[in-house]
């Protein structure tokens, strides 16, 4: 049975939908990373929100680790490349909270137009300073989004709804997307001349980092109120703090900061600062959705192969899962008989569907083929991390599909291109069921690659079976199946045998020197 760890407080529903999903769970919050190190090694998921950092170091003790589930958007507390590179993946839940941040962006321009936190202190403080709280309308106002997405789209939506004008940076917001959604689409610095609120609500990036740096703050309107309810390093905090103090920014709402958690800061107790401590996410609906969300996906991935979500492998549905899984497992076996049997630098690997398998999903397949041929030479590759470990190994990777049926009615074909040429192996699926080898650098063979093979390249003569066999006989080694093809009648023949025991260095050698015998080679699967 799966076991995951859930390391940050969650909504109990995710450890009811793990149990209910046959998967074991511990719920341990508030480790730190020796002790989680510690433990980690014994589970296969682990479930977190924005407090654990998944490291590099981390992983490295996370030796059975299969995914990591974020119930939450911003995966910036978990290390993806190093993820990627052991093969685990990575999920986030990139809808369940939107609503409830994009809410909280608004209710941030409500108290900085209206001074609530302040009006809401004096009054209670026993003050009743009528006069020193005077606020500004929202309607017909300028908001500059900068960030359309799942959440910028919510924001602009309500803003319009408050009859405010919305203006929109965002480098991947199309004219008709924009147009849907009723937002001026502008550049940056457009934006920050025109808007008298500003709200931002995209990742950190590199692109992204400072974007409100001392420069375009100073571009910014008189007055200006600025929300950030996004990440941390979007805003230059030093700088807002120069333009609050001089009073070119009107007001300024963060609930994300550079250092988090941010206990203290020369921005607290800044005249028209707000602050709350990362709670855009915090509502009873967001975070059961965020919970639920992460734990279906996490429990579909461990139990029946489902990638839903993941942002370091390609989706599959728990529906495609079990008709792609023997075409993966085909695609394995086709992608590791190429990978023991090619030399010299591989500079491409094709991948060719056709038929029933053209109409499947084909990353999961490539990915498949990927990580059979580079298994060959380490242990630790799988679907995830073999096409980042073939970008690595500057291998080009093809893929083609023709949904025409051929011979069979479902086919794959790998081919590997070397220095030597371009060398092909194909295989279908009998009874949709059995992967089977059906081609072998053009010779047709039918085989299963299964368990120890002997691969034997001869001239075909009479007499060659019977030595080949008896060599093997007399080394006390069984033959399970023996399959054989040739390209003509008395030329280049291939025998591929299934054994019941790894052939010896030394079996191999007494092969090789059989009359008539090119190659020789032992293979597993
Ligand atoms: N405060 C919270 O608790 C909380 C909760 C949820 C999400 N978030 C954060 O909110 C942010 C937005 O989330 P989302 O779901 O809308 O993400 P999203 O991916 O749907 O949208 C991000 C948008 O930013 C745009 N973008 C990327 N680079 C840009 C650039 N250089 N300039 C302008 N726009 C750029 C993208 O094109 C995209 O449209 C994320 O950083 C997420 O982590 C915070
Ligand atoms: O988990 C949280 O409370 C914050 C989540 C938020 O930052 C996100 O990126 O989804």
């Amino acid at each position: 049975m799966p076991k995951v760890l859930i390391s940050d407080k969650m909504d109990p529903k995710a450890a009811q939908i793990f149990r209910e999903r046959g998967v074991e769970v511990d719920e341990i919050t508030g480790k730190t990373p020796d002790e989680l190190k510690a433990i980690i090694g014994q589970y296969d998921g682990l479930a977190i929100r924005s407090s654990t950092k998944v490291t590099k170091d981390i992983l490295a003790h996370a030796t059975n680790l299969k995914v990591v589930g974020r119930a939450g958007i911003g995966v910036d507390n978990v290390d993806i490349p190093a993820a990627s590179a052991q093969g685990v993946v990575v999920m986030n839940t990139p809808f369940g909270n939107s609503i409830t941040t994009a809410e909280h962006a608004i209710a941030l321009m409500f108290a900085l137009a209206r001074q609530l936190p302040e009006a809401d202190a004096s009054t209670q403080g026993g003050k009743w300073e009528k006069n020193r709280f005077m606020g500004v309308e929202l309607t017909s106002k300028t908001l500059g989004l900068i960030g359309a997405g799942n959440i910028g789209s919510i924001v602009a939506d309500r803003a319009l709804g408050l009859k405010m004008k919305v203006v929109a940076y965002d480098p991947f917001l199309t004219p008709e997307r924009a147009l849907e959604m009723g937002v001026e689409k502008v550049t940056l610095d457009d934006l920050l001349a025109r808007a008298d609120f500003i709200t931002l609500h995209t990742p950190l990036t590199e692109q992204t980092r400072n974007i409100l740096s001392a420069e375009n703050l100073a571009k910014t309107k008189k007055g200006v109120r600025i929300i950030n309810c996004a990440r941390g390093g979007l805003i230059d905090e030093a700088a807002l703090k120069q333009g609050l103090d001089s009073g070119h920014i009107g007001g300024a709402a963060l609930d994300v900061f550079v250092t988090e958690p941010a206990k203290e800061s020369p921005l607290f107790g800044t005249p028209n600062f707000i602050s709350t401590p990362h709670l855009g996410a915090s509502t009873n609906e967001a975070q059961v959705n965020v919970a639920i969300q992460v734990a279906e996906q996490m429990a579909d991935y461990l139990v029946t192969g489902g990638i839903t979500n993941a942002l370091n492998v390609p989706s599959l549905s728990a529906e495609e899962a079990p008709k792609l899984k023997p075409y993966m497992a085909l695609a394995e076996k086709l992608g590791s008989l190429v990978g023991q049997l090619a030399h010299g630098g591989i500079a491409r690997i094709s991948v060719h569907s056709e038929g029933a398998a053209a109409e499947l999903n084909q990353k999961p397949i490539v990915s498949a083929v990927l990580a059979g041929f580079l298994r060959v030479h380490s242990d630790t590759v799988n679907m995830v991390n073999a096409p980042f470990l073939a970008k690595d190994k500057g291998i080009e990777v093809r893929e083609v599909r023709t949904e025409r049926e051929g011979d069979y009615h479902t086919l794959v074909r790998v081919s590997v291109k070397t220095s030597d040429g371009e060398r092909s192996v194909v295989g279908t699926l009998f009874g949709n069921e059995a992967p089977r080898l059906v081609e072998l650098f053009g010779i047709k063979v039918e085989a299963d690659l299964d368990g120890p093979m002997l691969y034997v390249v001869n001239e075909d003569a009479p007499g060659f079976i019977g030595r080949l066999g008896t060599t093997l006989g007399e080394a006390g080694v069984n033959i399970a199946t023996f399959h054989l093809g040739r390209r003509s009648a008395g030329g280049e023949a291939v025998v591929l045998l299934s054994l019941d025991e790894v052939v010896s260095a030394e079996l191999l050698a007494t092969v090789k020197a059989l009359p008539g015998v090119k190659t020789a080679m032992g293979l597993k699967f």
